[in-house]
C-alpha cells in the first residue's frame, strides 16, 4: 500500500475534482437510500388501510377511498422515480469527476514515465527488455488508473452506502440486521478469492499473449529470411505452439469466469431468503411491519453490490500497488549520465582531446578502450580505422557522452565534457551513427529532425551534399515521401545518405561519421567525399571507417586495435610503417583493381 502513496501528489493536484466526486457520490447515495423508505411507507399504508377499505360497504365511499389511494400511490411512485433520477444524475456527475480525474492522472503518469525514459542513459536500455519497458507505460499505468478511478470510486460508494444502510437497518431492528448481513462478508471473501484466481490466470494469459506477439513480430520482420530458407511450415508450427498455450489458459479463465456470476447470485439469494424468513417471523411476532420487511429486502439488494466491490476493490488495490511499486522503482532510477550541478553551456570551437581514456561496458564487462590518447586540433580531419570490435564506435559514443569513461577524461577546447551541459555538447556535435534509424515520417522531416526550424531549401541543400537529393526527387512525392513501416522502403545506401543529410543540416563545428558509407557504391562514395571535403573545411571531423579513403587528405589517421592505438600518422607515414594500415591499403588496392578488371573483362 505504501507504494501507492506516490500517487498522492496527483490527488492534491486534482483535489477539487476529487472532493466534488466524493460529494456527488454521497448525494447520489442519499437519494438512493431514501427509496426503500418510501417503499416501506407504501407497504405500511396499504396494510393499515386495506382492512378498513375491505370493510366498507358503501360503494360511493369505496370509490372516494380508492381514488384517494390511487393518488397517494401515484405520488409515492413518482417520488421514487424522482429520487431514482436524482440519484442517477449525481452518479453521472460522480463518474464525470472521478473517472475523468483518473484519466488525467493516467495521462500525467504516462508522460512522467516517458520523460524518465528520455532521461535515462543507454546502459539502462541495454539492461532492460523492450517488452518490460513497454508494459510499464501501458499495463502498469492502466492498473494504477483502475485504482485512482473505479476502485476508489467504488470504495467510496461502498463505505458511504454501507454506513447509511446499516444505520437505517439497525434503527429498525438490530437482530434482523445481523441475520440478513451475515452471508455478505462471505460474498466479499468469495469475490476476493475468485478475483485472485482470475488475476493469476489473466497474468499468465498476458505473458502468453506477449509471447505470441513477439513470435509474430519476429516472423514479420524476418519474413524475407523465412521465405528464402523455405521455413514457413516450421515457423507456423512454432506460432501454433505459442497459440495453443494461450488457448488453454483462456479456456481455463473462461471456466472460472463462468462460476463467478452464479456464485454471486447464490449469495445474494441466500441473503434475501434469510431476510424474508427471519423478517417474516418478526412481522408475525409484531416486532416490525410488513413495510419494514420490504424495506429490508431492498436494502439487502442494495448492499450486495458494495459487498461485492469490497473483494473487487481489494484485489484491484493489490494489483495497483504491485504496478506502482514497479513504476516507483523505475522513476527512482538515476540516470548515470546527467548534467553536473554547475554544468556550463559552451560554444565549441573543435579541439578534442582524449586523455588516457579507458572504458568497460559495465553490463558485459567488455573492455572497449584502453589508455587511449588522442589530440585533434580545431578544423583537423581524423580517420579512425581498425578491425571490427576494436572500439571505434565506443570512441564516438564517449565523445557525445552516451557513456562516461571509468578512467581518463575527454576534453573539448580544454573543458572536460562532464562539466558541459549535455544538451549544449550534443547540439554542437553532429553524429552519424553506424546503424541508421529513420522515423515513420516524411524524408524532409527526417532530415530536419535535429533542426526543426530548417526550411525546405536547407533540407534540399543537405540532401544534395549527402548525394541523395536526386534519389529523393525520383520518388513520386519527392521530399514528402513517407518512410518507415507504412511508407517507401529506402535502400540501405539511401538510408545512410538521408542520415548523413540529417547530420549536415545542423552545421556544427564538430562532426563524427561512424562507418556511414558502407552501403553506398564507390562512385557515390567518391561524390559524397568530394562534397564533404568542402563542407568540412573549417570543421573538426572524425571519420570512422573500415575502408581507406585515399582521396581524403586526413591530418591524422589512427589505427585502433583492441581498444588501444596501434598506429598513428598521415597516410604516407602509415604506409612507410608497413603495419595494419599498409596491409589494408595493399589489400584494398588489389581488391579495387580486381573489381575494375572484372567489370571490364
Ligand atoms: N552496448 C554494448 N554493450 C556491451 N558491449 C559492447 C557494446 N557495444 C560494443 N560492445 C563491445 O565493445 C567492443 C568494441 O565495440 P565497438 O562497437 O566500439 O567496435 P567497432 O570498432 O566500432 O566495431 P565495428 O567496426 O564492428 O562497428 C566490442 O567487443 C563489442 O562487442
Amino acid at each position: 500500500m505504501k507504494h501507492l502513496a506516490a500517487l498522492n501528489k496527483y490527488f492534491v493536484k486534482y483535489k477539487w475534482r476529487f472532493l466534488l466526486g466524493m460529494l456527488f457520490t454521497a448525494i447520489s447515495i442519499v437519494f438512493s437510500v431514501f427509496q426503500p423508505i418510501l417503499v416501506r411507507q407504501i407497504f405500511d399504508l396499504l396494510e393499515q388501510n386495506l382492512k378498513n377499505y375491505r370493510m366498507l360497504s358503501d360503494t360511493d365511499l369505496k370509490t372516494v377511498f380508492r381514488s384517494g389511494f390511487t393518488k397517494t400511490l401515484a405520488f409515492y411512485g413518482l417520488s421514487i422515480l424522482g429520487l431514482a433520477l436524482l440519484s442517477g444524475f449525481f452518479m453521472f456527475l460522480q463518474r464525470q469527476t472521478l473517472i475523468v480525474m483518473s484519466r488525467y492522472i493516467e495521462y500525467d503518469l504516462k508522460n512522467e514515465i516517458f520523460q524518465q525514459y528520455q532521461r535515462l542513459d543507454l546502459t539502462f536500455f541495454k539492461m532492460n527488455r523492450t517488452g518490460d519497458m513497454m508494459s510499464r507505460i501501458t499495463e502498469d499505468v492502466s492498473r494504477v488508473r483502475m485504482y485512482v478511478g473505479p476502485a476508489l470510486m467504488y470504495a467510496t460508494r461502498t463505505v458511504i452506502m454501507m454506513v447509511m444502510i446499516i444505520w437505517l437497518m439497525w434503527e429498525v431492528n438490530p437482530r434482523l440486521t445481523l441475520y440478513t448481513l451475515s452471508p455478505l462478508p462471505l460474498l466479499a471473501l468469495t469475490i476476493y478469492f475468485v478475483n485472485a484466481v482470475i488475476h493469476k490466470k489473466s497474468e499468465r494469459i498476458q505473458s502468453q499473449l506477449s509471447n505470441i506477439t513477439s513470435v509474430a513480430q519476429e516472423n514479420y520482420s524476418g519474413i524475407r529470411v523465412i521465405k528464402s530458407y523455405v521455413q514457413e511450415a516450421p515457423s507456423a508450427v512454432h506460432f501454433e505452439r505459442a497459440s495453443e498455450d494461450y488457448k488453454k489458459s483462456s479456456i481455463s479463465l473462461a471456466k472460472t469466469d463462468a462460476l463467478y456470476q452464479p456464485a454471486m447470485a447464490l449469495m445474494i439469494g441466500l441473503s434475501v431468503i434469510l431476510t424474508i424468513f427471519i423478517g417474516g417471523m418478526q412481522v408475525i411476532g409484531g416486532n416490525i411491519t410488513i413495510g419494514n420487511l420490504a424495506e429490508f429486502v431492498l436494502y439487502v439488494n442494495m448492499l450486495t453490490f458494495p459487498f461485492f466491490s469490497i473483494g473487487w476493490v481489494a484485489s484491484m488495490i493489490q494489483r495497483a500497488a504491485a504496478s506502482q511499486q514497479r513504476i516507483n522503482e523505475f522513476l527512482d532510477e538515476k540516470p548515470r549520465i546527467s548534467d553536473a550541478p554547475d554544468a556550463k553551456a559552451i560554444t565549441l570551437k573543435g579541439e578534442v582531446h582524449f586523455s588516457n581514456v579507458s572504458f568497460i561496458y559495465e553490463h558485459t564487462g567488455i573492455q572497449a578502450l584502453r589508455n587511449f590518447e588522442l589530440t585533434i586540433k580545431p578544423g583537423q580531419k581524423v580517420a579512425i580505422i581498425g578491425r571490427t570490435g576494436s572500439g571505434k564506435t565506443t570512441l564516438a559514443q564517449l565523445l557525445i557522452r552516451m557513456y562516461d569513461p571509468q578512467q581518463g577524461r575527454i576534453l573539448i577546447d580544454g573543458t572536460d565534457i562532464r562539466d558541459m551541459k549535455l544538451s549544449s555538447l550534443r547540439n554542437q556535435i553532429s553524429y552519424v551513427p553506424q546503424d541508421v534509424f529513420l522515423f515513420s515520417d516524411t524524408i524532409s522531416n527526417n532530415i530536419r529532425f535535429g533542426e526543426p526550424a530548417a526550411d525546405e531549401a536547407a533540407v534540399h541543400q543537405a540532401a544534395r551534399q549527402a548525394s541523395v537529393e536526386k534519389d529523393i526527387l525520383q520518388f513520386p512525392e519527392g521530399f514528402s515521401t513517407m518512410v518507415g513501416e507504412r511508407g517507401v522502403t529506402l535502400s540501405g545506401g539511401q538510408k545512410q545518405r538521408v542520415s548523413i543529410a540529417r547530420a549536415l543540416i545542423r552545421n556544427p563545428n564538430i562532426m563524427v561519421f561512424d562507418d556511414c558509407l558502407s552501403a553506398v557504391d564507390a562512385r557515390t562514395e567518391k561524390e559524397i567525399i568530394g562534397n564533404l571535403y568542402a563542407y568540412l573545411e573549417h570543421k573538426t571531423a572524425i571519420i570512422i571507417t573500415h575502408r581507406i579513403f585515399s582521396l581524403f587528405a586526413f591530418d591524422k589517421i589512427i589505427v585502433l586495435d583492441e581498444g588501444g592505438m596501434a598506429e598513428s600518422g598521415t597516410h604516407e607515414e602509415l604506409l612507410s610503417q608497413n603495419g595494419y594500415y599498409a596491409e589494408l591499403y595493399a589489400r584494398q588496392q588489389t581488391g579495387e583493381e580486381e573489381s575494375v578488371n572484372g567489370s571490364f573483362s
